[in-house]
């Protein structure tokens, strides 16, 4: 895996060897290990309880492991979880606003716990506030903000300490798309900062758009890590699909082609295919030879849905690894 190539010069923000924890009989996270490189975007994808909140909780120090090691920052979480805590900002399910007071105000509670000065307090609440396009709202109750403001205020907190690590946890779940999208360009600019960002997601989508490498996180393990294409690539799924109107057609094609997948009733038939120009080529060309015409045509190129589903899909007992 490239992570074990990694070159030594860049320095690792995170790394965990054997992670462990359990809540009562459940398993939830079963020696995980992680490596994230400073300055990247890790994303820990997983489906509902999969343990991906359980593996920010641990990493921030927030609980204990039952087992295993991890550093951040260079500081070991078990020994050192102050100087943990003083690298990171966390944000996420567990939001640190306070509606009840303004954005301004928890801005500048968060500056107090930093123990910034007055002056300098004030002068970086402003800037975030301006930064993160909370000016107008800055004097309002948080509890009066959208859901994408609250998250922007989140995050304008969290960076109130300047952390060089966050800690993500579903940071665009129940947004709107556009609110979703200007989340993923804050993130970008983070990034471009050198601030390292591990980012839980159920969508893959996301994971997509921000992640140097994606975690795949099932049934306690990692099912899968590497990067959006090296991902898309552990699986088949490419295919090329011909969709009939009339059943002779469909009849014909249907046995003249080889290694397709048939569906009678819906008429379609599924080539396996890389989804490169040649392939598809070589089918128009065998398709108009043998004077059929389908009615509709389309190139299916693995995603990393496919990916998702083919690795997180519970597997019969005796065939999980
Ligand atoms: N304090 C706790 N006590 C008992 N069980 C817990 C506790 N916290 C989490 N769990 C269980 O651990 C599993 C993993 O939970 P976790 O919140 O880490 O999942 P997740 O991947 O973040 O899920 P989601 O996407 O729904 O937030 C779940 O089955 C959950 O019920």
């Amino acid at each position: 895996m490239p992570s074990s190539v990694m070159p030594t010069s860049i320095p690792s923000a995170i790394t965990a060897n054997g992670l462990r924890k359990s809540y009562g009989d459940k398993v939830v996270l079963d020696s995980i290990d992680l490596h994230i490189p400073a300055g990247s975007v890790f994303a820990l994808l997983g489906p509902n309880g999969a343990g991906k909140t359980t593996a920010v909780k641990i990493l921030s120090t927030l609980i204990a492991a039952d087992g295993g090691q991890a550093q951040v920052a260079g500081h070991d979480i078990a020994g050192e979880a102050q100087g943990v805590r003083g690298a990171i900002g966390v944000t996420g399910q567990f939001s640190a606003v306070d509606g009840l007071i303004t954005g301004e105000e928890n801005m500048l509670l968060m500056a107090d716990l930093h123990h910034l000065p007055r002056r300098e307090g004030r002068r970086v609440t402003a800037e975030l506030l301006e930064r993160f396009d909370l000016v107008d709202a800055a004097r309002k109750p948080a509890s009066t903000y959208s859901g994408g403001m609250r998250r922007r205020l989140d995050i304008a907190m969290t960076l109130v300490g300047s952390p060089r690590i966050i800690f993500l946890d579903e940071p665009t779940t129940g947004l709107d798309p556009r609110s979703r999208h200007n989340m993923w360009q804050i993130i970008r600019e983070l990034v471009s900062g050198g601030v390292t960002v591990f980012l839980t997601t159920q969508y893959l989508e996301e994971a997509d758009e921000l992640a140097d490498r994606i975690a795949v996180l099932s049934d306690g393990k990692i099912a899968a890590e590497g990067s959006a294409e090296e991902l898309k690539r552990l699986i088949p799924g490419g295919h090329i699909r011909l969709r009939f109107t009339d059943p002779a057609t469909y009849q014909a094609a249907a046995s003249s082609l080889r290694e397709t997948t048939r569906d009678d009733d819906a008429l379609t038939l599924q080539i396996p295919s890389d989804g490169s120009q040649r392939e598809l080529r070589s089918l128009l060309d065998w398709l108009d030879s043998a004077g059929i015409e389908a009615d509709e045509l389309t190139v299916h190129t693995p995603d990393l849905d496919d990916v998702f589903f083919a690795l997180t899909t519970r597997q019969p007992k005796e065939t999980t690894r």
